[in-house]
């Protein structure tokens, strides 16, 4: 048995999974939020072998930093299962969110490798000192197994100069690295594979458009397996509107709100990173929140689903035009899986591009990759559901085997 154990440490939170990955088993799910918050924090833990009410443990603790989120973690398997002991990873999975135009293979994490991840922390100032701390605690806690780092911007290292390089003074752009990365991309490779063996048909001949919703959200143009174009760019702010990102923006509005509104480049960031999507517009991060707002007769609320579906459509739009031919848009990711009204909004009225949603298969409820679009539909629009962390343990487990 190949046991991995996948971590997916953000800012206030760090997820895992133990994951048997050959077979493709989760042995075990867990969140633990708020860490650094001095009210305290919440843990949640799930033994996935066992469907006893045992089996789930859910506490508030005191996790001042990763570190003592980690040790939270191991009690949590410790107490409620499944064992470490008897399930003992053979390597850990990180995700890392920005690997620059540095890495575009899962990598070993060495010491090397963890001053490359710090040194492109400025890129992703959100994510990447977080995957750091997340590192630094689990190579503490598992001394003995090698860690692999996934990185998030590796599937879109095939982006052509075209479709990766910003209109800006080439000079200023080299000495800073400023250019589109691309995120989400473990989640983009892992649906359209998917994707492509739902439509039985092998992906080298396939043209899709990816758009993961999820909190944050992007849109991808995949052509034969491969990311030719995404939507977020050198942060994982530009493109879609997101749960408190506004996506994009005419980049002019930073400086007039520097001069007009008092705001300093702080502020701005904390604007557009934190206040601004579906919660700055709607006033609710959360789209079930939103959705149900709206059809409560939330007019700002409906505003902010106009928005959001909106600048979908223009992403599909260009996407379509960049590929020059669409086998199937594909919906992942929390909103993307769930929230039917967006799909619907998002895609109405392209009959006369070749895409038809059937209305009733949308609404319908589902849980694995599903068709929701008319059999005359000359594009498949499906939903498939991701899972990064079993890519992530695929992908750990591939470089450890190598
Ligand atoms: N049934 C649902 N209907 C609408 N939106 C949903 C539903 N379930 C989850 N979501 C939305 O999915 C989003 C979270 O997606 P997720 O992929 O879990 O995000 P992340 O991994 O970035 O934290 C939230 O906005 C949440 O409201
Ligand atoms: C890169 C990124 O935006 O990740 P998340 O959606 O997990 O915030
Ligand atoms: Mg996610």
């Amino acid at each position: 048995m190949s046991v991995v154990l996948v971590i997916n440490s953000g800012s206030s939170s760090l997820k895992y999974q133990l994951i048997e990955a050959e077979g493709g088993t989760t042995l075990a799910t867990g969140l633990i939020e708020r860490i650094g918050d001095a009210n305290g924090g919440h843990a949640k833990h799930r033994d996935e072998t066992t469907d006893a009410a045992a089996g789930t443990w859910e506490a508030d603790v005191e996790v001042p930093d990763h570190s003592a989120a980690f040790d939270v973690m191991l009690d949590a398997f410790a107490g409620t299962g499944p064992s470490l002991e008897v399930n003992a990873p053979v390597a850990v999975g990180h995700r890392v969110v920005q690997g620059g135009a540095r890495f575009f293979e899962p990598t070993v994490i060495t010491d090397l490798v963890k001053i490359n991840i710090d040194e492109l922390a400025p890129l992703a100032p959100l994510h990447n000192p977080a995957n750091l701390e997340g590192i630094e605690a689990a190579q503490r806690a598992f001394p003995d197994v090698p860690h692999v780092a996934v990185f998030d911007t590796a599937f879109h290292q095939t982006m052509p100069p075209a479709a990766y390089t910003y209109a800006i003074d080439r000079a200023v752009a080299a000495k800073h690295r400023v250019r589109r990365y691309g995120f989400h991309g473990t989640s983009h490779r892992y649906v359209s594979r998917a994707a492509a063996e739902y439509l039985g048909r092998p992906i080298e001949e396939l043209r899709m458009i990816v758009l993961h919703l999820g909190n944050g959200a992007s849109a991808c143009a995949v052509s034969g397996g491969r990311s030719v174009e995404t939507s977020m760019g050198m942060t994982p702010l530009e493109g879609l509107v997101m749960g408190t990102r506004s996506g994009d923006i005419d980049p002019a509005v930073l400086p007039y709100l520097q001069h007009r509104a008092g705001f300093d480049a702080n502020g701005i960031d904390d604007l557009l990173n934190k206040r601004s999507g579906i919660l700055g517009l709607g006033g609710h991060r959360d789209m079930r929140d939103l959705v149900a707002a709206s059809q409560d007769g939330d007019d700002a609320a409906t505003l902010a689903l106009e928005v959001y579906t909106h600048r979908i459509r223009s992403y599909v739009g260009a996407y379509a035009a960049q590929l020059g031919r669409v086998d199937a848009i594909v919906f992942t990711a929390g909103v993307g899986e769930n929230a039917a009204l967006v799909r619907e909004w998002s895609l109405g009225g392209l009959e006369g591009f070749g895409v038809e949603v059937d209305v009733e298969a949308n609404r319908e409820r589902g849980s694995g990759a599903r068709r929701i679009s008319t059999d005359a539909s000359r594009v498949a629009v499906l939903v498939v559901p991701t899972n990064e962390e079993l890519e992530i343990a695929r992908q750990t487990l591939e470089v450890v085997e190598a």
